[in-house]
């Protein structure tokens, strides 16, 4: 059921564009041509180690950082040429970023105030990330998850239609995130742009309907997770058998992929576990163990990257 507190009729959400950006500090290309599109209605998540470009885009967005080339646009405009930026794109990029002596209503009256907005906005953003009870203690004294609410607030200030947030699930504890990630499924439900960046596969894996993969500034990867999932885990059935030197000459015999691991078990690759099971049957082979997994989002999602890093390393 959607929240009272926001619009039942929110703005629309708009597309986020990255076309070619680029940004150079000195001998570092923090960001090399990169090219995505954020969509509405969904949640976006904009992964990449540390150090992939991933803030230096989002600063690049709300025009806290130039271009060294290319551009961001929010609904193909960039944000300076915004005709209400606070009702068009809220950014929670750095929760830390308040007065540590402002009251949390004072910091929103503060940010209410400078962008126009009803006072009255103030009450009901706090009530929505679950902080009223804290609007009057100095944001100084809030823990980090506390700070990600009242960062959120804020960014929730003029109720807008596109979103970003620069890894909000960081630091919170398992409760702050599940809070956390309901309200971005929310917001996207009702059809706003919801992009936000991480640095770990794992908060992706619950949150996202679409993925931007980064490395070294680089885009490794624009799709769904659903697809990204499909496209680049590995299927691996692992066998074990008391047998495993008749197990490696059946294996080896039948032309498929496999690896011994340290615990005597076999990793095979490229194939599922009824023809491991058949291969290991036809010679007599008795098993004592055949399952079948999937490598793990986080392992793909460090290849992946580590080979951007390779990669990046070999063109400097
Ligand atoms: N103001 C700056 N001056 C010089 N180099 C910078 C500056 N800001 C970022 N960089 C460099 O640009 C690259 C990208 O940094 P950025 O902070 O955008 O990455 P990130 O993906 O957000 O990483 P993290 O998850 O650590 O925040 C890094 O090599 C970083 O050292």
């Amino acid at each position: 059921m959607p929240d009272r507190r926001l619009r039942t009729h929110p703005p629309e959400g708009v597309e986020i564009q990255a076309r070619a950006l680029t940004k150079r500090y000195g001998g570092t290309l923090a960001v090399d041509g990169l090219s995505f599109t954020a969509r509405p209605g969904v949640v976006t998540g904009f992964l990449g180690p540390n150090g992939a470009g991933k803030s230096t885009t989002l600063r690049m967005l709300f025009g806290l950082s130039r271009p060294t080339g290319g551009t961001v646009t929010i609904g193909g405009r960039r944000l300076a040429d915004l005709d209400d930026p606070a009702r068009t794109i809220g950014a929670l990029l750095d929760a830390r970023a308040v007065h540590p002596h402002r009251t949390a209503a004072d910091h929103l009256l503060t940010f209410a105030h400078a962008a126009g907005l009803a006072r009255t906005r103030v009450g009901e953003v706090l009530d929505l990330v679950g902080l009223s009870g804290a609007a009057t203690r100095p944001a100084g004294e809030f823990s980090l998850g506390m700070q990600q609410r009242l960062g959120i607030a804020t960014a929730l200030l003029g109720d807008p239609g596109v979103l970003v947030l620069d890894e909000p699930l960081n630091g919170l504890d398992p409760e702050g995130i599940r809070w956390m990630r309901t309200l971005m499924r929310d917001l996207a439900a009702q059809g706003r742009t919801i992009l936000f960046s991480s640095h770990l596969m794992s908060e992706l894996e619950l949150t996202a309907d679409d993925v931007i993969v980064v490395g070294r500034g680089r885009l490794i990867a624009e799709t769904t997770l659903e697809r990204f999932v499909e496209e680049n885990t590995t299927r691996t059935v692992t066998v074990r058998t008391s047998t495993p030197d008749a197990l490696a000459r059946a294996l080896r015999a039948s032309g498929v992929d496999f690896a011994a691991r340290p615990d005597s078990s076999f990793a095979v690759t490229g194939t599922d576990a009824s023809t491991v099971g058949k291969i290991a049957a036809a010679e007599g082979i008795a098993l004592d163990e055949l399952v079948r997994a999937r490598e793990s989002l986080e392992d793909v999602f460090l290849r992946l990257t580590h080979d951007a890093t390779e990669y990046g390393s070999h063109a400097a």
